[in-house]
């Protein structure tokens, strides 16, 4: 079968992105690894499913499915791609949309300049997916690995993330630790491994070790929830410029309850089809 594909990047994290919202797709977990394999297939860190919806007040559903073929709840800068395809590509004429995922209803809103807004909801402490003891807010938690103990935040965007602080991020052991982290018992579902370096109360620099795709340029949930942990412990303030291998990502949040807002870039690279 031949399949036809965008290929997209936000802030260097990269995607493939299959519009179904015609015809259902339906791809099995090897035929998305070899989607995304970058050797053999067309290489991406996610593939993003477009599909209709019925829901009312809804334009469209959108599907996750990390490189390793598993389909996760959230993405953060497959979201601002998402927009930017349907825009593109002349599924709407909207500039704010409003989407279905796995973790429930995000907002997107194209800016003029291109780059895209994400109300990605509030942020959740309490271990639905994170299995800590249930916590009002970000706190911080040690973890046994092999050989040594670190401190991590426990935070869900819809998707679980693990961050930890570090001196220095381009030093840091993101290839040992990172899969460690991403496998620990103490995450069934296993998490994402943020490394976040405070440069000053609004910057910090970030490397993420991804569940299911390995460290990527960019993980806008990531992002997220980095910057959420740090207003939470007292070290950030509200905005955030997160600076990632790939690019620059902004993050607002009001605190509690308030949804954190994501703003960065999306762009198409190429459109193609693969035989799968
Ligand atoms: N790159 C993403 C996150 C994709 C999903 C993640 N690997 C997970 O398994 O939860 C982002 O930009 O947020």
């Amino acid at each position: 079968m031949k399949l036809r594909f965008t290929k997209m990047q936000g802030a260097g994290n990269d995607f493939v992105v299959i519009d179904a919202t015609q015809t259902p797709v339906t791809l099995s977990h090897s035929q998305i690894q070899h989607i995304a394999n970058r050797y053999l297939g067309v290489g991406c860190d996610q593939l993003l499913m477009v599909e209709a919806t019925d829901t009312p007040g809804v334009d469209f559903r959108y599907r996750i499915f990390n490189a390793d073929g598993g389909e996760v709840e959230q993405c953060g800068n497959g979201a601002r791609c998402f927009v930017r395809f349907v825009v593109e590509k002349g599924l709407t004429n909207k500039h704010e949309i409003r989407v279905e995922t796995a973790s429930g209803l995000i907002t997107l809103m194209l800016q003029a300049d291109g780059q895209v807004t994400v109300n990605m909801g509030a942020p959740r402490f309490i271990p639905a997916q994170i299995p800590f003891e249930a916590a009002a807010q970000a706190t911080t938690y040690t973890l046994p690995l092999a050989g040594e103990t670190v401190t991590i935040s426990a935070v869900s965007m819809g998707n679980p993330h693990a961050v930890m602080l570090v001196d220095n991020v381009h030093t840091a052991e993101v290839a040992t630790l990172g899969p460690q982290i991403e496998s620990h018992p103490r995450f069934p579902q296993r998490v994402n491994a943020g490394f976040m370096q405070v440069l000053n109360e609004h910057e910090i620099n970030l490397r993420v070790y991804e569940r299911g795709s390995g460290e990527t340029l960019a993980c806008g949930t990531g992002a997220c929830a980095a910057a959420v942990s740090g207003i939470q412990l007292g070290t950030l303030q509200s905005p955030v410029k997160v600076h990632t291998r790939g690019g620059i990502l902004t993050i607002q949040w009001a605190g509690a309850d308030a949804p954190v807002m994501m703003t960065g870039p999306a762009e198409i690279v190429f459109d193609g089809e693969i035989d799968i």
